[in-house]
This record gives C-alpha cells, sequence and structure tokens, in this order.
C-alpha cells in the first residue's frame, strides 16, 4: 500500500495558502494539515480547497492542532509578520523569531520527526533560529532561501535569450535579501558559459545583466510595493521542495543551509546548491566562485552573523 503523505502548514496567511494550493492542485500530499495562530482563519482556507477537490483528486485538507501532526512527514513554516512596503526582510527579525519559539517547541513535542520548511523571514536568520531551538538534525530544518531569488533570475535570463528558463543553469547564492550574489561565472545554457561571450546570438551586455540581477534582487520590493504581499511563486517554490523531499529526488536546489566551514564561513545559514531527498540536505555542492562572487558571498555571511548576534539565542 502507498505510504500516506501528510504535510503541516502552519501559518496560513498569504505564503501559507499559496504553499496549500500548490501542493493541492499537484496533488503531492495525501493529506495537508492547516494550522494557524487565527484558527477560523485556517478553517476557512481548509474549506475553500477542499471544495475543489472532486476536480483535483482524493488529497484531504482540515485545520488542525499540533496534536495532529504527529505523523507528518513535511512541515512548511510561514507564520509571522511579513514585510510593508519599502521594510527590508531583516527589519522583521525580533517579531518572526518570538514567533518561532513557541512554533518550534510545538513541533519538536508533536512532531520530531518532520523535515521542517522555513519560509517566514528573515528566512536565513530564522531558519538558524530554528535548529537552534529544535532537537532535530539541523539537515531536518531547510530555509527556501534563494531558490526563489535564482527561479526568478532563470525566468528573467530565459526571457533575454529566448530559451525555457529550465534550461539556463544559473543560481542566486548566499541570503535571500539586499546581499545576494549571483554566481556570473557558472551560469550557463546548453553548457555554454554566457559571462563575456554571445550565446543564442546574445551578448552578454554588461549593464543589460547587472539590470537583470537587480531585477531578480528587489523583486520582492517592486511586488509587495504593488500588491502588498508576495506569496504565489514561493507558494510554488515550497510546493517544488515538498515533491523533491517526498520523492527522494536527490535534486540539487540552491537552499538555506547550515555552514561549516564552507567557502570559510561558519555558523550561520545561507543559501548553497544542496541535494535535497526524504533526509532533507543529503549533501552540499560548492561551485567554484569568482573572487568577488566569494567576497559577495563572505560579506552576505558577515550581514548575516551581524543580526544573529542581535538575538541572544
Ligand atoms: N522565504 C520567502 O521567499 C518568502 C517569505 N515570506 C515571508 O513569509 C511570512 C508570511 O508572510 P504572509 O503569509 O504574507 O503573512 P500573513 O500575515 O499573510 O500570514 C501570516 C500568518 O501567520 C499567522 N501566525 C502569526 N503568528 C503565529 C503563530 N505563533 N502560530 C501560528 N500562526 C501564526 C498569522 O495569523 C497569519 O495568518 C513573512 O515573514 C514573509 O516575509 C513571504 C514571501 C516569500
Ligand atoms: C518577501 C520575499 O522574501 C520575497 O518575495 O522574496
Amino acid at each position: 500500500m502507498l505510504q500516506r503523505r501528510v504535510v503541516g502548514v502552519v501559518g496560513t496567511g498569504h505564503v501559507g495558502v499559496a504553499a496549500a494550493y500548490a501542493l493541492f492542485i499537484k496533488g503531492l500530499a495525501s493529506e495537508l494539515i492547516l494550522i494557524d495562530r487565527d484558527a477560523r482563519r485556517a478553517e476557512g482556507e481548509a474549506m475553500d480547497l477542499m471544495h475543489g477537490q472532486s476536480l483535483v483528486g482524493s488529497m484531504t485538507v482540515r485545520a488542525g492542532t499540533y496534536a495532529d501532526l504527529h505523523n507528518a512527514q513535511i512541515v512548511i513554516i510561514s507564520a509571522g509578520v511579513a514585510q510593508r512596503p519599502g521594510e527590508s526582510r531583516l527589519a522583521l527579525l525580533h517579531r518572526n523569531a518570538e514567533v518561532f519559539r513557541e512554533i518550534i517547541g510545538e513541533l519538536d513535542r508533536h512532531a520530531p520527526e518532520a523535515i521542517l520548511i522555513v519560509a517566514t523571514n528573515p528566512v536565513d536568520i530564522l531558519t538558524y533560529v530554528a535548529q537552534e531551538l529544535s532537537q532535530r538534525p539541523s539537515e531536518h530544518i531547510i530555509g527556501t532561501g534563494t531558490l526563489l531569488d535564482t527561479a526568478r533570475f532563470r525566468a528573467l535570463l530565459g526571457q533575454y535569450y529566448g530559451v525555457d528558463p529550465r534550461s539556463v543553469h544559473a543560481y542566486i547564492l548566499g541570503e535571500h535579501g539586499d546581499s545576494e550574489v549571483a554566481i556570473w561565472s557558472q551560469v550557463a545554457i546548453g553548457g555554454q558559459r554566457i559571462l563575456n561571450r554571445t550565446v543564442l546570438g546574445r551578448p552578454f551586455d554588461r549593464t543589460r545583466m547587472q539590470q537583470l540581477f537587480e531585477e531578480a534582487r528587489t523583486a520582492a520590493y517592486a511586488i509587495i510595493d504593488r500588491k502588498g504581499y508576495t506569496n504565489t511563486a514561493i507558494g510554488v517554490v515550497i510546493a517544488r521542495l515538498v515533491e523533491a523531499i517526498l520523492d527522494d529526488e536527490k535534486s540539487v536546489l540552491p537552499v538555506s543551509v547550515r555552514l561549516n566551514g564552507e567557502y570559510g564561513i561558519h555558523n550561520v545559514c545561507l543559501s548553497l546548491p544542496c541535494v535535497i531527498g526524504l533526509r532533507g540536505i543529503e549533501g552540499r555542492v560548492l561551485p567554484e566562485l569568482a573572487p568577488d562572487e566569494l567576497e559577495g558571498l563572505r560579506r552576505s555571511a558577515e550581514i548575516l552573523h551581524q543580526s544573529l548576534r542581535e538575538l541572544s539565542l
């Protein structure tokens, strides 16, 4: 008999619901349990999704409590406050660290075996906080990190070169935030590096390329300015991670992971390309970086270290 796939979502605001919707449409779980401090909100979202069940498949969605997560293989954490227009992700730190103290305690009590996917911002710091507060191995706590930024970057590069973004091999690494780093030295299409070359008749126009990266880096500000929040792309990102874990894919995806000396960086979470499977983070890939990229990654780590020092964990 096929194993039941139980996934929990803690925090059913814009992001949690977008993740639940993406999981629902893709049929990635057999049961989805929604938890929110505002229990009626979680109930309403579960009811709304269930009305689509006869059109989508047999996945059940219900509102629940932490005790209902005892069989969960994965719990998504998207609870907390979000940025207001113009506010940086790091500005949310103290408010959301408090939220995490409560949530991680509950998850350790009721779902100690589950893999946690952290989406709440500032995601790198909160992934680290979750790892400090939880008894589970740090490989079982994954921050969505720069998977979203990388997806944005690939979409923009795909448009520029006129190819499917899935055929663009590119990474944004480091902080999910202002100091993130584009790894230009490794960007390739069909095995051909693009840096300083003409590929598919398109030159590597330095100014245009910098604009593309800026567009990816500042996308959240631009979207929040217009619609007040971001949610649909992060929902898809979370669903992609759930799929990679439950199908034991061993896919390489850039996610926020604790560094233990890689690139000379210690004791901070930031994004590197990681192998994702049933055991969470199963490996890390360390691409060769150009000197300015390495410097950028270390600057990102220092910014995150500074924020961590502000929190007495
Ligand atoms: N990692 C990423 O790439 C992205 C992260 N985010 C982050 O996701 C977080 C959520 O954003 P939104 O969904 O837009 O916010 P929202 O305000 O719409 O939803 C947050 C939900 O968390 C709930 N909540 C608050 N404290 C809780 C607690 N202790 N226990 C259970 N539920 C609790 C609230 O009741 C609310 O329903 C924010 O920190 C935002 O910055 C947003 C987009 C992308
Ligand atoms: C809000 C956020 O972190 C994002 O959309 O990238």
